[in-house]
């Protein structure tokens, strides 16, 4: 028996035993639960009429083979006098596609979490290759042999359309829902990230960094994973067409091979070359982000000042400019390879024409045709792939800049991942011991608070006070965990606490508080009563309602957004209270009230209270005044 029909017996019947087991683990997979039914039963069944008229397609051109393996071209006969070697191929080869369509349609409406089938991509990337591979080399055959073989080639023809079509419809189905998985994912990642990282690390960090790293990172890098599938296909239809070549003419083969090493090699290079510009043009990103963030906040004082709004828009125009000159230069330098590589493959195509004749005079006029006929076809995708290049390289940018954002992030001790369950307490008693905050020394004004001692109680009401820079806003961000103390302890009820937990047990309203239009992290179902009265107490009862958790507007006026972040602060209903110049926005009236009647009901309810204040009027109704100058207590 020839070896090479072991070879095919060892391939195709581990290839059935994989789809066998994959099959096996799928089903084990949806009895436990771990993949979920995503479409409707009517739907896959819908697929059965196309799957059958794909399979028995299969089986006739299996049976097919025996034409093209028979002197005289008989099927019938072939098979009768085949080895029982050649039958189990042919029966392998029909099962393999029943087996692996199967797998594919169990694990396509089954899916599981977070699943990555790269396997069965490649597998599909090589079907769909070679079928559209297969479809030029039965032309050229067709073509070739002409009269009633051409005729027969046909159903195989038309096969490798189909390999082509339903291999890429299935491959593109499954990358489809893989890349936006990834995107998903990544994004969720990043948030997680984020939402764990220190406050400080958060504060410090280039404005627009985020935005960049969670929309056009993420997009890039799902992007060329998509690419990645197509480069998959076009590389198997290449091999094969190499193979072709060198079955055609070795030498031929070999000068296209050296071409397209070359031309590879020198785009390489040069995609290496623009890598700077890109990754220069990554970094304008960031200052883009950070351009529209001020527009957005800053819309007021633009569309107030015509001058203001000519300066703005010429600072950012010359960020886009250079931004599009970065990218210009870079695909500029791609551009050139582009023609110089479709340039070569034109040469190659004329050497083999004109100088092949000349210096192999034993080839026929039917090889020459062949070779350039399958060149022609194989020179699409080259130059498909190597304008993905630009891409890998953009990728690979994006995909670092994630890596290098999460570990800048993480760098710094942040929280556990793991949310922190605050015990439940009665009394607090919040103490600074010795405690400093010191800004980062790479500011020249770089300033300090500490080292402070003092104590908040429960039913307590302390003001902090002082002068503009003082260091008030910075000691209540350590007071709150907010900022980890660079010398001494800040420690709840004797245990040092982790400083990011320390905000488990405090509800603030900083003078810059961001009022969210849904109650985070507030059961309101269970305090919706509560959430009417406060309403009610605050004066906010015409102006805002509160349904399913969900505020109907956050559109107010400064003062009435403190209330509403008041509002809130009830409801988190922590042992410890912390308002940043809080009646500030507040009218006279409603200024007393808070510090006479709302104040003194937080404390007589047992809460620890701190407040920050100007309102010197008032600094009579505390129970302690800490004065700071200069980031020291007075
Ligand atoms: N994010 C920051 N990075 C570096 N330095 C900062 C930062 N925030 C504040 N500072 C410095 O800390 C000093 C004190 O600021 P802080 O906000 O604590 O003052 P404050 O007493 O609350 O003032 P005000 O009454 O005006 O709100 C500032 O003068 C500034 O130099």
């Amino acid at each position: 028996m020839p070896n090479a029909l072991w070879i095919w017996i060892g391939a195709l019947g581990l290839c059935v035993l994989l789809s066998a087991a994959g099959i096996a683990v799928a089903l084990v997979d949806i009895r436990t639960g771990k993949r979920q039914l995503l479409h409707s039963g009517r739907r896959i069944l819908s697929y059965l009429p196309f799957a059958a008229g794909f399979y028995g397609w299969l089986g006739y051109c299996v049976y097919g083979i025996g034409w093209l393996l028979t002197s005289d071209r008989s099927a019938a006969g072939f098979w009768k006098d085949a080895s029982a070697p050649e039958i189990v191929v042919a029966a392998s080869a029909c099962a393999l596609p029943v087996l692996f369509g199967v797998y594919l349609a169990l694990t396509f409406h089954y899916p599981k979490r977070r699943e990555r089938p790269y396997a069965a991509m490649l597998l599909l990337s090589i079907v769909s290759g070679v079928g559209n591979a297969s479809m030029i080399f039965v032309i050229n055959a067709a073509i070739a042999e002409g009269g009633e073989v051409r005729v027969r080639l046909f159903p195989f023809f038309v096969l490798g359309m189909l390999l082509f079509v339903c291999g890429q419809k299935l491959l593109r189905s499954r990358l489809i829902r893989m890349t936006n998985g990834m995107v998903y994912d990544k994004r969720m990642e990043i948030l997680g990230t984020v939402l764990n990282a220190s406050y400080e690390k958060m504060e410090a960090m280039e404005r627009g960094k985020i935005e960049t790293c969670l929309n056009n990172d993420t997009e890039t890098v799902s992007a060329f994973a998509n690419k990645l599938v197509s480069i998959g296909t076009w590389t198997v239809t290449i091999i094969a067409g190499f193979v072709y070549l060198a079955l055609i003419n070795g030498a031929g083969f070999l000068l296209s091979l050296g071409v397209v090493v070359i031309a590879s090699g020198s785009f390489y290079a040069i995609a290496r070359s623009a890598n700077k510009l890109w990754e220069q043009a990554r970094d304008i990103q960031n200052v883009f982000f950070k351009f529209i963030h001020d527009l957005i906040h800053g819309f007021k004082e633009l569309y107030l000042h015509r001058d203001k709004a000519r300066d703005f828009r010429e600072d950012m125009g010359d960020s886009c400019a250079s931004y599009r000159d970065k990218r210009m230069k870079a695909e500029a330098k791609i551009a050139n390879v582009i023609v110089i590589g479709d340039l070569l493959f034109a040469a190659v195509i004329g050497a083999v024409v004109f100088a092949f004749p000349a210096l192999f005079p034993g080839m026929g006029d039917g090889e020459l045709r062949s070779f350039v006929f399958v060149f022609l076809y194989m020179a699409g995708p080259l130059t498909a792939i190597l304008s993905s290049l630009p891409e890998l390289f953009q990728a690979r940018i994006s995909w670092n800049r994630i890596k290098r954002f999460s570990e800048e992030l993480s760098g710094l001790r942040g929280r556990e991942t793991e949310p922190f369950a605050a015990e439940p307490v009665d009394e607090v008693s919040l103490r600074l011991d010795e405690a400093v905050y010191a800004y980062p020394r790479n500011e020249e004004t770089a300033f300090a608070v500490g080292p402070i001692d003092c104590e908040f109680r429960s039913g307590e009401l302390v003001f902090i006070v002082g002068g503009n820079g003082s260091g008030k806003s910075t000691l209540a961000k350590l007071i709150t965990g907010l900022y980890e103390p660079k010398g001494g302890s800040v420690t709840l009820n004797g245990e040092r606490l982790h400083a990011g937990d320390i905000g488990s047990y405090v509800s603030t309203i900083f003078s810059d508080a961001y009022l969210f239009d849904r109650l985070y992290g507030i059961d309101f179902a269970a305090k919706e009563k509560e959430a009417q009265r406060y309403l009610l107490l605050l004066g906010l009862q015409d102006k805002v309602s509160i349904r399913d958790g969900r505020f109907s507007t956050t559109r107010l006026s400064s003062g009435q957004r403190k209330r509403l972040a008041l509002l809130v602060s009830y409801l988190d209903d922590k042992p410890i209270c912390l308002f940043d110049e809080w009646a500030a926005d507040q009218d006279p009236e409603y200024r007393d009230f808070f510090y006479t009647v709302l104040l003194s009901d937080l404390r007589s309810r047992g809460k620890c209270v701190i407040v920050i204040t100007h309102d010197d009027r008032y600094f009579g109704l505390a129970d302690k005044l800490i004065k700071l100058e200069m980031g020291k207590i007075a």
